[in-house]
Order: C-alpha cells, then structure tokens, then sequence
C-alpha cells in the first residue's frame, strides 16, 4: 500500500474533483459519511455525549460533516469552531451553514481559553481541528484546546491526522498534538503514523477508501511503500515438485563467541525454518559441541581460535552469508572480517558485532560488499550513520548512506523500514513482545535463509522483517507478549509461511496495524 505525502493527497483531490466532475463539496461528503458510518456501527444510537473541534479549513470541514450526520440521527452532539482566523475554506462555510440549517443548536465559536468546555472522562471527543493543511505548531489557546482535549482521558477519534502533527516531516511541538484513541485517515495511512515519535499519536488507525483518482494514486511514486499480506503474498516464491535441497541453497551462518554461542544456534536454526537448503555454521572452536548438539541438521566449521573468531576459511560453495551475530569486536574479528568482505562471493547479512566493527573501523566500509543486507538496531544505527534530530532526518541519513554504499539498510522497532536508496518499505507485522534478546539474530538467519534460496537482498529483507512479524505476532497470540524468547519466533516461522494463504488465518496472523 502506498503511503503520500500532505502535497500529493492535496494533488489527489484536485485530480480527483477535476477528472470525476464531483466538486470538494461531494468529495468532503463522502469522507465525512464514511466517518459517520464507522461510528454509527459502533455506537447504535447510544445517548453518548459527543463534542466536535472543528478548525476552520476542510479537516474542521469534514468535522461539521460528521455533526450534522450525527444530529440528523439523533446523537447528542455538541459542534465546537476554533475560530482562530477569519480564513475559512469554501468548503467549511458551505457545511457549516448546513449544520445550522438543521438544528438550532448552533456551532459554539470558540475564540479563547473561557470557551473551553468540560469534557468527561466517558463522552467522545471527535477531533477535526486540523488534517494535511497543518503549516506550522498550533499556538497559543489553540495548543491549550489540544492539551485540554487530552486531559480529558475520553475517547478520542481524530478525523485523518491527530490535530498538531504533519504528515511527512517532523513535528515540533509534541505538547500540541492531540493523543488520538484512534484516527480515521483517508486514502491511505500517513508516513509520521509509523515512526516512533509519533506512532504514539496515531496508536490504531484505519484507512477510509474515498474514491481519490485511481489512476493518479497508481501513477504517483509514494514516499514509502507499506507491506501487508497481499504485499507479502506476491513476494512468496513457491517450491517445484523437482527442486532439491541445493536448489534452496548452502546457507553459512558465522557468529558467536565465548558466551554468545545462542547467537549462532538462533541465526541458524531460522535460517533452516525459513527454508534453506542446507546451513553451516562458523563459530570459534569453544562452540563446536554446542552448535551440533543444539542443531544437528547444521555442519558446523570452527576457527582455530578457542573463543573468537580470527580467520574465517571455508572450502565450501555458500549461496548466501549471515555475518555478525556476537562475535565480539577484537581486532583479530575485524581482520578477518576484512578479508571475508573482500573475499567473499555470496550476498551476504550484516550484523551486529559486525556492524560494530564498521562503525570502528572505516577501512571495513571500503570493502563493503555491494548489495548486502546491513540490520542495525537504533544503536548500531547510530554508530553507522551518526546522530539523528529526528526521524525522519534518521531516514534521510540512512537512505544516503544506502545510496553510497549500495546496500539495503533496516531500521528496526515497531515498523521496521526496509531502505534501499531512495526507497522505503515498511513493515507492519510485529509486535512488543518480539523485543527480547536474540530476535535479532532470528531475523538475521532469516533473511540469510531467504537470500540462500534466491530472493534478492531487497526482497529477501522486506519479506524476511514480514515473516519474522508475523511469527512473532502468531507466537505472543499463544504465549502472550511477556513469554515470547527468540526461539520461539524461530519456531514459528512455519506458522507464518501458513498464515501466509491460509483460508482460516492462525490465530495472531491478522494482527496487524
Ligand atoms: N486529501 C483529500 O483528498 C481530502 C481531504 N479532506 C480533508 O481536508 C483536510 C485538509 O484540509 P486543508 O488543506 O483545508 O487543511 P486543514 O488541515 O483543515 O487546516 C488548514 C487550515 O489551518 C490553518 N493552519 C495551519 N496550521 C495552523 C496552525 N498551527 N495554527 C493555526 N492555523 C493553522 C491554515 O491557514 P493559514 O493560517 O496557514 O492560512 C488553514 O486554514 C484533510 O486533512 C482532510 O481532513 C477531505 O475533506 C476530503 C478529501
Ligand atoms: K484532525
């Protein structure tokens, strides 16, 4: 699903106006209905104190929409203008003389703090103060609406945005936007909607389909791309009753150290269980015993060294690498590290310790093998690319240092961004419980898996981070949040490839924003 910018849906709706011969008027209509529909399902006629902030521009427009309906079909509702400029758009006036042509409870204008109404913890609080036309933070008594609304604790459904936050560049004042229960957005989901500064805001949200013009929505390049199921589908390579075990590939997982051995057990157990071929596993000579009694179906190759790994040799043809996972950063690690980015022919996955050892060591970004697959965590990130003001100033460096080093960088947390240079992809299964130790290295030995069976390193990222979502989201369904230990993800990952085109969906697998 695509996700636009504040400008584009603006272009949308002239495109849309223009070439479908409707006027704002009906489009505002028709998202102003869908809103009203999405409540009354819900609340069945229930005599639930409403209050409506309207602002003064098509957002407050789609607010007085939502009133009207409302009154029309006998909800107590309570209209409220923030009338902090006399500049009302067309489509404002048109729905706001409307509302007073059918009720003589007329819109309350609200000029100053004293208009402030009470609102209690159980009414609804429908907030349309401001949507993609936000141009700077809201001030002044306005901001004190926004705070005022929020330490009500009511119910609050922003109608497109939570009112103070833009949709595509960083918010500045987080004390003047609303806290939204949920968003109605329409068309489809804003880009801020997935970051973690402002996720918050917009913790549940729907996408309200209002008939913007197709053809200009399809034609236009969207500032990231969102991966739900039919993304994911489309992306699953089925197996040939003819294929083999080379045909999925020699995975090589080379990880661990003295204490960290988990790492390479985890790593390589999911890059089996996401189906390849074959899996070998470099670790230091103190992890020999572990690794092939915790994973028999794994070869495993070991350094000469006891505790860490110095110099990785292999005779062996490997169709994809997954590097990284605690090994530590000595300066013996980093020298072989050199020489297997020069040497080595396999796509490969960048990870952890190894990511560390990039950060400390430039001479290790000169060989960097185009086309990896680098997975940081905020950590590792920040040692890579340097320090942040915000996200998407994050997402801006890290699409740069992707376009440099021609390699495909993730962003990990709660939506997982897939870059690979101009472009990003954002995942959307996973859940809190996948923050436990090890589910690094899971998603690690994921994606090495994928790139050993033939994905490419873009495909194999944005598909493994969905996979690995999606276990993690069928897992907690059965064990709960708190219970979720990496292993279980890596065990899952069948479960997922299920959900995948299952009829009946297991159970957590619709769990999705
Ligand atoms: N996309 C679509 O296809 C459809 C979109 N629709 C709806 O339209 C919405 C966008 O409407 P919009 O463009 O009129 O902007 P909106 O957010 O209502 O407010 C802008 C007004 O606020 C002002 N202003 C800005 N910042 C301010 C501040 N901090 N403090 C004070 N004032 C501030 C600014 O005026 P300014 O003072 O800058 O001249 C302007 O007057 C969209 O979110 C959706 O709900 C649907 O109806 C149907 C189809
Ligand atoms: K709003």
């Amino acid at each position: 699903m695509k996700i636009f910018s504040a400008e584009q849906l603006h272009q949308a709706d002239k495109v849309t106006t223009k070439k479908h011969e409707i006027t704002s008027l009906d489009l505002m209509e028709r998202a102003g209905s869908q809103i009203f529909n999405w409540l009354h399902q819900r609340l069945q006629g229930a005599p639930v104190p409403i209050h409506i902030f309207c602002g003064i521009g098509n957002n407050g427009g789609d607010g007085l929409v939502v009133g009207r309906l409302l009154i029309e079909n006998g909800y107590s509702v309570t209209i409220y203008v923030a009338n902090f400029t006399d500049k009302r758009s067309k489509c404002f006036l048109v729905n706001y003389d409307k509302v007073k042509s059918i009720s003589k409870k007329w819109p309350v204008l609200m000029t100053s703090e004293e208009d402030f109404p009470q609102i209690n913890k159980k009414d609804i609080v429908i907030d349309a103060l401001f949507g993609i036309g936000l141009n700077r933070s809201p001030e002044g008594w306005v901001k004190k609406l926004i705070q005022h609304i929020n330490t009500s604790e009511s119910f609050t459904l922003s109608i497109d945005m939570p009112s103070g936050m833009y949709a595509d560049t960083a918010t500045e004042d987080f004390d003047a936007v609303v806290e939204a229960n949920h968003v109605l957005t329409f068309q489809a989901p804003k880009f801020s909607f997935f970051l973690p500064e402002t996720g918050k805001y917009a913790p549940y949200f729907e996408a309200l389909d209002i008939g913007l013009d197709p053809e200009f929505l399809h034609t236009t390049e969207p500032l990231a791309q969102l991966i739900l199921k039919p993304q994911a589908q489309q992306f699953y390579r089925q197996r040939k009753k003819y294929d083999h075990k080379g045909t999925f590939g020699h995975a090589l997982i080379i990880a661990g150290s003295y204490g960290k051995m988990g790492a390479a057990i985890l790593s390589s157990k999911a890059a089996f269980r996401i189906g390849a071929g074959l899996v070998t596993c470099f670790v230091p000579e103190c992890g020999y015993q572990i690794v092939q009694t915790a994973i028999p179906e794994a070869m495993t190759l070991t350094d000469k060294e006891d505790d860490l790994i110095t110099n990785i040799e292999f005779d062996i043809e490997v169709a994809a690498i997954g590097v990284g996972m605690g090994i530590g950063t000595k300066k013996e690690t980093v020298a072989a590290l050199q020489k297997l980015f020069s040497e080595a022919k396999a796509p490969m996955v960048i990870d952890a310790d190894a990511l560390n050892c990039i950060s400390e060591n430039e001479s290790l970004l000169k060989v960097l093998p185009k086309q990896s697959v680098l997975t940081p965590h905020p950590g590792e990130l920040k040692r890579l690319i340097g320090d942040w003001k915000n996200d998407f100033d994050k997402i801006e460096k890290t699409k740069k240092f992707s376009e440099k080093y021609e390699v495909v960088v993730l962003i990990k947390g709660a939506n997982t961004m897939t870059i690979f240079g101009d472009m990003v992809y954002i995942n959307s299964t996973g859940n809190p419980g996948m923050a436990t130790a090890g589910s690094g290295d899971v998603l690690s030995g994921v994606i090495t898996g994928l790139l050993s069976q033939g994905y490419d390193p873009l495909l194999a990222s944005v598909f493994g981070v969905y996979l690995h979502g999606s276990a993690g989201n069928i897992v907690s369904q059965q064990i709960s949040f708190e219970a979720v230990m990496a292993s279980d993800i890596a065990d899952t990952l069948g479960d997922a490839y299920i959900e995948l085109f299952a009829k009946d969906p297991v159970p957590g697998g619709e769990q999705q924003q």
